[in-house]
């Protein structure tokens, strides 16, 4: 089989270049297209020396019509508004769209998911192995404790992060919720701040800190009358997240139609 030829889109940014690299590093892969926003000063340069390697001859180009002739699949870790905008363009050429960009609104959600009818869609708000199992963990913690067990989730990034709560704390949240069978919007607890009253029972809280670089450390803690559960995952390098999306790119060339999570792609989906 060819190998999958990809786009990546925010080609200039931190996991941009970072999927750059691993895109290098994978044989049945190759980079044909790198995708930045319009009027953006990196426009013109080439992917791989903005990504430490040498040379590669993809320049960054901000048509994705264009690039897209020449592509199966986008790995695609921009802004909302960019991804909203690349949904359609991916879908009308055929491409695997893999979605890691974060701070989605319900109505984004809603039209990425109004192509998988016709397209493959894989989106996560975090690609790595370690939070989705972390993540069924949850699920199965919080199937087996009642709501005297308080949960909450804090998470940690980088001060250069622009979202909170992070798309991965969401994703816990929403595990949790599942685990406990109850609809996540109408339990959550967020932005605490000032006379709050107490804490309503059965609801999922959620704290965001930000500073220095650090890549994202969640934990979800189940704290009881007396006793207290914590389960932590924290990333070091978002190489990882990366490879994570790779590895959907390549599952997902060929498949039918649908919409995917990385649950799907690691297996984990009945875990
Ligand atoms: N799902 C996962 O596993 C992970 C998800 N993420 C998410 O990925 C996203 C990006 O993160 P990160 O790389 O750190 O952020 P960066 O800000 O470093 O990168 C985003 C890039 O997208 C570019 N961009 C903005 N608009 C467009 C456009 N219209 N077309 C093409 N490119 C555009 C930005 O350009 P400019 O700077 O000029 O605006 C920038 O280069 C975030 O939402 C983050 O939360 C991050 C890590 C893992
Ligand atoms: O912006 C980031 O950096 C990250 N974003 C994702 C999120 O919002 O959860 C994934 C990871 O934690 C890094």
């Amino acid at each position: 089989m060819a190998d999958m030829r990809l786009i990546v889109a925010g080609a200039g940014g931190r996991m941009g270049r970072a999927l750059v690299r691993v895109i290098s590093e994978t044989p049945s892969a190759v980079l044909t297209g790198a995708l930045e926003a319009p009027g953006s000063e990196l426009l013109g340069k080439d992917a791989g020396v903005l990504a430490g390697l040498p040379a590669n001859g993809i320049e960054l180009s901000a048509d994705l019509w264009k690039l897209s002739a020449n592509a199966d699949g986008i790995l695609d870790f921009t802004v909302p508004a960019a991804t909203i905008a690349n949904v359609a363009i991916a879908a009308e050429r055929g491409l695997v769209h893999i979605v890691g960009t974060t701070g989605l609104s319900m109505s984004d959600m809603a039209v990425i998911k109004s192509v998988t009818s016709r397209a493959v869609v894989v989106q996560s708000g975090n690609m790595s192995l370690g939070i989705n199992l972390l993540a069924a963990l949850v699920k199965r913690v919080a199937q087996s404790l009642d709501e005297s067990f308080d949960i909450e989730i804090v998470e940690m990034h980088h001060k250069a992060k622009i979202d909170a709560p992070s798309g991965t704390a969401f994703l816990l949240g929403e595990a949790a919720a599942a685990g406990r069978g109850v609809d996540l919007h109408t339990h959550s607890a967020r932005g605490r701040d000032g006379h709050t009253g107490a804490r309503q029972p059965g609801d999922i809280g959620f704290a965001s800190l930000r500073g220095g670089t650090v890549t994202g450390d969640h934990s979800v803690i189940f704290a009881g009358a007396m006793e207290r559960i914590e389960l932590t995952h924290r990333a070091e390098d978002r190489t990882m997240f990366a490879q994570g999306a790779v590895k959907a790119a390549l599952w997902a060339h060929g498949r039918k139609p649908g919409f995917y999570t990385m649950a799907d792609v690691l297996g984990l989906a009945d875990f």
